[in-house]
């Protein structure tokens, strides 16, 4: 049966989807949007946002266990139920609002998942859809692990919405969603275990920063398994079992739950690409420097799915501007690859921005790595905090900063001084000259250098 036309009709409503949708309907197109789940992404509805808001209470737990006998006095415990509350006041009316947004700007919203027909053409709930142009914006889901009894692993979905926090836990995967988890799962009084299939965690952070980061986790509690692969889980009586082998011999974890933290893959599978002549690779959909499929020129791909950069949310706000841009002018704007900065939001922070040492070295005939242990600096010793550290890496022959990694207390925050530091060509002595507060962690920064 023949449907309706559109001049653009994306698929997933995150920042990226929402960012293309608005902009075009402002500029007066007529717009269509679906998604197959609540509206409004993953950011907001389980990712970033609710996890920072679990979050803040570790935070506070945690700043008050280290002043502990310093000015503090008392116990202070995570009453889960009651987090789970506040969270619930951030995301509870997310699909609903942005439902309404995209409504008022004249937008027509559809609940389940289209598929291609053609180059320009989708298969939505029963009917067949035209449009001019097709905008991919489906994210990352979690990547499914091919083991026995899989289907008793949960989610990061289902880590946000526990209504009790498991005694006993295990993350497969010590990634950012792993780190991140295990701290905060760890802080709020489970017992926790970390197993990777790879060597070490977080591989794409600075290894001697990440080392001091994986000995303070163990000391906190948390248990780590490198280089182990699972066989199988099973549910036991009481608890499931994750068999896994490592070094040759199998082993097992007992656990109250276990989560699959194994990393995130394009949310491509319902789409039929094939049929819409949309390429794709294993990082998502193929495209161009203005976000168009490699092989459909009638198709955009911008955000996570997209097969550019990091899967983070400001580059997926940023590519769905670009994204808008080209579809309202005509292919105007080149994504280009700007410097990301990234955090995993572990206590302490580990956030990075520009080159690694490695990657520097290989770019540079000399680079200047300024690295130290800061635990003694002012700042860290006024919170007590037992872990702190940098590694700042200078491009010698420029004295231009090219890579900042920082380990400690508010790095989330003080990365992005050196990210603008790194996107303004700035000098170590440009950095020191700049008068910031004091005393702040913004200002240790000048000492890092
Ligand atoms: C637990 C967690 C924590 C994170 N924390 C951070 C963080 O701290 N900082 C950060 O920068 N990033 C973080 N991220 C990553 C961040 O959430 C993503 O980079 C961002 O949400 C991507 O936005 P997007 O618009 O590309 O995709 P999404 O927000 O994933 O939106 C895609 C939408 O498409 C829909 N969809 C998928 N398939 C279909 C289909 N077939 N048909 C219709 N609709 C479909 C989905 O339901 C979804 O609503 C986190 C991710 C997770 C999972
Ligand atoms: N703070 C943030 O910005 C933030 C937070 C969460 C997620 N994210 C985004 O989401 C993406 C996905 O995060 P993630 O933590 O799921 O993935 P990840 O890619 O960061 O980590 C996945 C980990 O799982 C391990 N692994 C893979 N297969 C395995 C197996 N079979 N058994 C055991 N271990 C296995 C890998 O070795 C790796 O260490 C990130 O790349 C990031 O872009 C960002």
């Amino acid at each position: 049966m023949e449907g309706k036309k559109f001049d653009v009709f994306v698929i997933g409503s995150g920042v990226a989807g929402q960012t293309v949708a608005l902009k075009c309907a402002k500029a007066g197109m007529r717009v269509a949007i679906a998604d197959n789940r609540e509206f409004g992404g993953t950011c907001a509805n389980r990712g970033c946002d609710p996890k920072k808001v679990l979050l803040a209470a570790t935070e506070a737990l945690d700043m008050a266990q280290r002043l502990k006998g310093k000015g503090i006095e008392g116990n202070l415990k995570i009453s889960w139920k009651k987090l789970q509350k506040f969270k619930g006041s951030f995301t509870d009316s997310i699909p609903a609002r942005t439902e309404e947004k995209l409504r008022e700007a004249g937008i027509k919203l559809y609940h389940q998942s289209p598929s291609f027909e053609g180059n320009q053409s989708l298969l939505v709930e029963g009917k067949k859809i035209k449009a001019e142009k097709i905008v991919v914006a489906t994210g990352y889901e979690p990547r499914k692990l091919s083991v026995k009894g899989s289907k008793f692993l949960k989610t990061s979905d289902d880590f946000l919405n526990l209504k009790k926090l498991p005694k006993k836990i295990v993350f497969v995967g010590a990634g950012y969603i792993g780190m991140e988890f295990a701290h905060m799962a760890c802080r709020a009084g489970s017992d926790v275990t970390v197993i990777d299939s790879g060597k070490r965690p977080l591989k794409s952070f600075d290894p001697d920063l990440v080392s001091e980061l994986t000995s303070f986790s163990k000391k906190m509690g948390i248990e780590f398994v490198f280089g182990g692969k699972i066989e199988s889980i099973k549910k036991g009586r009481k608890k499931f079992k994750l068999i896994y082998k490592k070094g040759g011999h199998s082993k097992e974890l007992k656990a109250d739950a276990v989560f699959n933290t194994a990393g995130r893959v394009p949310a491509i599978s319902a789409l039929d690409l094939a049929k819409g002549n949309v390429s794709f690779n294993e990082n998502g959909i193929e495209t161009n420097s203005y976000l168009q499929s490699k092989s459909n020129e009638f198709v955009y791909a911008c955000g996570d799915v997209s097969d550019n950069g990091l899967p983070l949310t400001p580059l997926s706000g940023r590519e769905g501007y670009i994204v808008a841009e080209n579809i309202l002018k005509n292919n105007q704007k080149k994504v280009g690859i700007p410097v990301i900065p990234s955090v995993v939001f572990t206590l302490p922070h580990l956030a990075s921005v520009g080159y690694s040492e490695e990657e520097a070295k290989s770019r540079y005939k000399n680079v200047v790595v300024k690295t130290n242990d800061a635990t003694k600096w002012f700042n860290a010793k006024r919170v007590n905090a037992s872990i702190y550290a940098y590694k700042v890496i200078l491009n010698e022959r420029t004295e231009e900063i090219v890579g900042a990694h920082l380990l400690g207390p508010q790095a989330a925050e003080t990365i992005n001084i050196m990210t603008m530091a790194i996107n303004q060509k700035m000098k170590a002595d440009e950095l020191q000259a700049t008068l910031f507060t004091y005393p702040s962690w913004t200002n240790d920064l000048k000492s890092m250098v």
